[in-house]
């Protein structure tokens, strides 16, 4: 998938309750970290709906079960043999080593290789679940992770406007300079960015298949999101 315009991905657990986001949904974001049995659950997987996988790391607020990078890795790596697989989250901070958690990086970098081997986009991501930096550093993650993935997505905490609008203007700056992002604002405050960050460019935006199990603080619904995605949809200026 080139994550041209805006896709919407509904968040998961459980595979078989893909037939429920078909309606709305373009794409669904497994949680692999999250599953009980991934791997088995991906080699059942018949549904029609392509995949973005993601076995997101403790050290990023995920609950992924290997002890360490090889393990996570190597479990992505086999994800990305099926065909459904289209797209792969990978941490920003494994890509870069910008954390202490990461001490080698060649596990994110090969991950990527063979993604895009086989033809499955990379989508770097990078989570802040305390606030929203400043402006500038905004900008700078976001720069930073759409030159590292095919997509550079940024979830922060936003805890007043002020925040919200920072993140919807770095998302706008970005797009204007030819980075394909996606941005969203995790927390009550936040909840409309998810909404209204498509209109300045956000290629990508997350719901829950069940609002019971809610992958990120803040979410809508998906039919709840889609339908405010294509209200708002609004012609480029
Ligand atoms: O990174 C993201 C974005 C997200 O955190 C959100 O805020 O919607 C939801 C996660 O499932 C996904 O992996």
């Amino acid at each position: 998938m080139d994550f041209d315009s805006f896709t919407l991905a509904a968040s998961t657990a459980d595979l078989a309750e893909e037939p429920a986001a078909r309606e709305h949904a373009d794409i669904v974001e497994f949680r692999m970290d999250l599953a009980s049995d991934p791997l088995a659950a991906l080699d059942a997987y018949d549904g029609e709906l392509p995949l973005l996988v993601t076995n997101r790391a403790t050290w990023e607020g995920g609950e992924a079960a290997e002890p360490d990078e090889a393990g996570r890795f190597d479990t992505l790596a086999a994800a990305t043999e099926y065909d459904a697989v289209a797209a792969v989250d990978v941490e920003l901070r494994a890509l870069t080593g910008d954390s202490d958690a990461v001490t080698d990086t060649s596990h994110a970098t090969a991950l990527r290789d063979l993604a895009r081997e086989r033809d499955v986009t990379v989508v770097a991501s990078v989570h802040d679940f305390e606030a929203t930096p400043p402006a500038e550093r905004l900008r700078d993650l976001l720069d930073t992770a759409a030159s590292e993935g095919d997509v550079g997505k940024l979830a922060v905490t936003a805890h007043d406007r002020s925040d919200t609008l920072a993140l919807l203007s770095a998302t706008h700056e970005a797009t204007a300079a030819g980075e394909r992002v996606a941005t969203m604002a995790m927390g009550e405050a936040g909840r409309h960015t998810r909404a209204v960050a498509p209109v300045y460019g956000s290629k990508l935006g997350y719901a829950p298949v069940d609002p019971e199990n809610a992958t990120a603080p803040g979410q809508y619904d998906l039919a709840t999101l889609a339908g405010l995605v294509a209200a708002l949809d609004a012609p480029e200026s």
